[in-house]
């Protein structure tokens, strides 16, 4: 069987189709067009997540991220744009990526297991109030799983941005944001789009009451 992952998932139908694509390109292309077509859909849910997230920092919570792999890199991304600026003048924004201290990744994996890198870090540094983002392409990532579970008991909103059908992680999430692809490509720039969209959002809320007079 062909895997692709540390969790053993077997490539999708739709993962295979693609490398056998006579037209690679188009066929991407058309994918991505269709996937982002698609994702009106999601406009409740959107809104929904910017709104918790700028409410939480409002009251002086923080928005935490993870993932793996690609989604690792994307939490990052996520968490730049609001720390940093994404378009506009405005004060720092809390958010904070639990993908980034090697030192605290490896000591977690090596006493507890990589299961719990997420976990742990949520224990340490989530209090009640503050919403975690989980990204995932399968759902089925047992460290940002077991992390959900964890930030449920710490009372932290939850959200988790899956593929289609939300695996494990759709079930400990308050808020579910599903892009509608097997495809884990196709899902990944999807949920970055979604993201550059939450940014801007939670970004013009702070914009307009930092210049409220
Ligand atoms: O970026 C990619 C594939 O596009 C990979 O690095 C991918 O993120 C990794 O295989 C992850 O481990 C997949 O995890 P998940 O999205 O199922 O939670
Ligand atoms: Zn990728």
């Amino acid at each position: 069987m062909v895997t692709s992952r540390q969790t053993g998932a077997a490539l999708s139908t739709s993962d295979l189709k693609t490398s056998l694509q006579p037209d690679p390109i188009s066929s991407a292309l058309s994918a991505h067009i269709e996937l982002v077509q698609a994702l009106e859909q999601l406009r409740a849910p959107i809104e929904t997540f910017a709104a918790e997230v700028s409410a939480a920092i409002e009251r002086g919570g923080r928005v935490f991220w993870m993932g793996n792999g690609g989604s690792a890199a994307d939490s990052q991304h996520l968490a730049a744009e609001l720390v940093g600026r994404f378009e506009r003048e405005r004060p720092g924004l809390p958010a904070i990526a639990l993908t980034t201290d090697t030192a605290v990744l490896t000591s977690i994996a090596n006493d507890y297991g990589f299961e719990s890198v997420f976990a742990r870090q949520v224990e340490a540094l989530c209090r009640p109030g503050d919403v975690l983002v989980g990204m995932s392409t399968s759902g089925n990532s047992a460290n940002v799983v077991r992390a959900m579970e964890r930030a449920e008991r710490l009372q932290v909103y939850r959200v988790g941005m899956t593929g289609a059908g939300g695996g494990r992680l759709r079930q400990c999430c308050e808020l579910w944001l599903e892009v509608p692809s097997a495809n884990t490509a196709r899902i990944q720039e999807a949920q970055m789009l979604i993201g550059h969209i939450l940014c801007d959002l939670v970004e013009q809320r702070a914009y307009n009451a930092a210049n409220r007079h």
